[in-house]
C-alpha cells in the first residue's frame, strides 16, 4: 500500500490516555482518505503524526514502502524529511507575498522558467491562473483557500494531509469547493488524506472514509458502505439520521413495530443475539411516508430540509422514528401520517445494556 499506518498509538506529555489509540489503514496511491468524528476524537493527532509534528509511541507508518516512524525501532523521520504537503484551517498564506509567489514558495530548488511554469500550471489546475498577480487580501476566502492548496501541490508531495481546509468557509462555497477539491487531487493525482467533521464533505471527497471515535478507528470503508452498513454502534449512530429500533431476527428478515423487514441476509445469525432479540437501524429514507400503509406514526417535530422535510414520529406504543419525507407533503406537528419501512440495508445491532439501576451505581 502506498500509506500504512500500522497499530500507532500516540499520547500527548501529561495525558493520562492515548489520543491516538492502535489506528490501522492503508490508502492505495491516488485514493483520497477521509478522517471523520466527533470533536476531540483524535483527527487532527492522527494526521499530525503522519506529517511528523508529533511522536507516536507505538506502531509504524510508511509510505511507499518507508518509515516515516516506527516507535519500535525509534524512528522518526523529521517533517521536512517526509514529503508531505499540509493544508490547514488558516489559510496561513504569506501576505505581504503575490498569489504567483506564494506559490513559489517551496520551489526555490528549481530554475526560474521550471518554478514559472509549475506555478502557472498549479494555479490554473485551481482556476485561479488569471489572479497570479493578485495579494492575498484581494482575494476572497475561497480563492484564498485554492492558493493553499496550489501552494502544497506545487512541491509534487507524495501525500497531501488536509486538516478542515474550508472549516472557515460559508456552506455554500464549502460544498462546491469540496467537489472542486475532489477533481483537483484527482487531475494532480495526488494522494490524500483530510480531515473533516462535516458528512457531507467526508462522502463527496473520499474514496475512503473513516470514522474515529475515543481514539479508535470504528471502520476504515468507503463511504457507501460506511453509510449502508456501519461496523459499530457508534458508527450507525454518528453517520446520517437515523434512530435504533427494537426487533426479532427471524431468518432473513427481522420483526419491527414497523412490521417485517426483508433483506436481513447480512445480519448476524439469529443465535448472535438472545431469542433474536435485538436492534435495528432505521435511518431517515428508510422509513416512508405512506397514505395507505397500515402503521400510522405522530409528527412530534419537523425540520425543513428544502427537497425534504426530517419528521420525527412517534408511533402508539411509543416507538420513536426518523423520516426524510418530500417537503410537498407537508404536514403540521401533532398530525397522524401512514408510514412503512422500506430499507435495502438491514443493520442489527446487540440490544444495549439497560443503564444500571441507581441501587448498583452506588
Ligand atoms: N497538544 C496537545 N497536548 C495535549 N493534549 C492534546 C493536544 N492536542 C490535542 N490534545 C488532546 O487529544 C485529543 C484529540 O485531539 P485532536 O485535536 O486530535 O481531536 P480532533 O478529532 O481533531 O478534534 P477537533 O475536531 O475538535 O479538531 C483531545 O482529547 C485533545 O484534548
Amino acid at each position: 500500500m502506498f500509506l500504512s499506518i500500522e497499530s500507532v498509538g500516540l499520547r500527548y506529555a501529561g495525558a493520562s490516555q492515548d489520543a491516538v489509540q492502535g489506528v490501522t489503514l492503508s490508502l492505495a496511491k491516488g485514493d483520497i482518505g477521509v478522517l471523520i468524528g466527533p470533536s476531540g476524537c483524535g483527527k487532527t493527532s492522527l494526521l499530525r503524526a503522519v506529517a511528523g509534528l508529533e511522536r507516536i509511541h507505538q506502531g509504524r507508518i510508511r509510505l511507499q514502502g518507508e518509515a516515516l516512524a516506527d516507535a519500535a525501532a525509534e524512528q522518526h523521520l523529521a517533517p521536512e524529511s517526509r514529503r508531505v504537503g499540509l493544508v490547514f484551517q488558516d489559510f496561513a498564506l504569506f501576505p505581504h507575498l503575490s498569489v504567483q509567489a506564494n506559490v513559489a514558495f517551496g520551489l526555490r530548488h528549481l530554475a526560474p522558467n521550471e518554478r514559472k511554469a509549475r506555478v502557472e500550471e498549479m494555479l490554473s489546475l485551481v482556476g485561479l491562473g488569471h489572479a497570479a498577480k493578485r495579494m492575498p487580501h484581494q482575494l476572497s476566502g475561497g480563492q484564498q483557500q485554492r492558493v493553499a492548496l496550489a501552494r502544497a501541490l506545487a512541491p509534487a508531495p507524495q501525500l497531501l494531509l488536509l486538516d478542515e481546509p474550508f472549516s472557515s468557509l460559508d456552506v455554500d462555497l464549502r460544498e462546491s469547493l469540496s467537489q472542486d477539491l475532489r477533481a483537483i487531487l484527482k487531475a494532480a493525482q495526488t494522494t490524500a488524506l483530510f480531515v473533516t467533521h462535516d458528512q457531507a464533505e467526508a462522502f463527496a471527497i473520499g474514496d475512503r472514509v473513516g470514522v474515529i471515535h475515543q481514539g479508535r478507528l470504528e471502520q476504515w470503508d468507503e463511504a457507501y458502505t460506511v453509510y449502508h452498513r456501519p461496523a459499530t454502534r457508534f458508527v450507525a449512530g454518528f453517520i446520517g439520521h437515523g434512530v435504533f429500533v427494537p426487533g426479532t431476527l427471524e431468518g432473513n428478515q427481522v420483526r419491527t413495530a414497523l412490521g417485517l423487514l426483508e433483506n436481513a441476509q447480512d445480519c448476524p445469525l439469529p443465535g448472535a443475539y438472545p431469542g433474536g432479540h435485538c436492534e435495528v437501524l432505521l435511518r431517515a429514507d428508510d422509513v416512508v411516508h405512506d397514505d395507505h400503509a397500515p402503521t400510522q406514526a405522530r409528527i412530534e417535530h419537523k425540520v425543513f430540509r428544502g427537497a425534504e422535510f426530517l419528521y420525527t414520529l412517534q408511533l402508539t406504543d411509543g416507538t420513536r422514528l426518523i423520516a426524510a419525507v418530500p417537503s410537498h407533503h407537508d404536514h403540521h406537528v401533532g398530525e397522524w401520517i401512514g408510514i412503512r419501512a422500506q430499507a435495502d440495508h438491514v443493520v442489527t445491532f446487540a440490544t444495549a445494556a439497560p443503564p444500571a439501576p441507581e441501587s448498583a451505581r452506588a
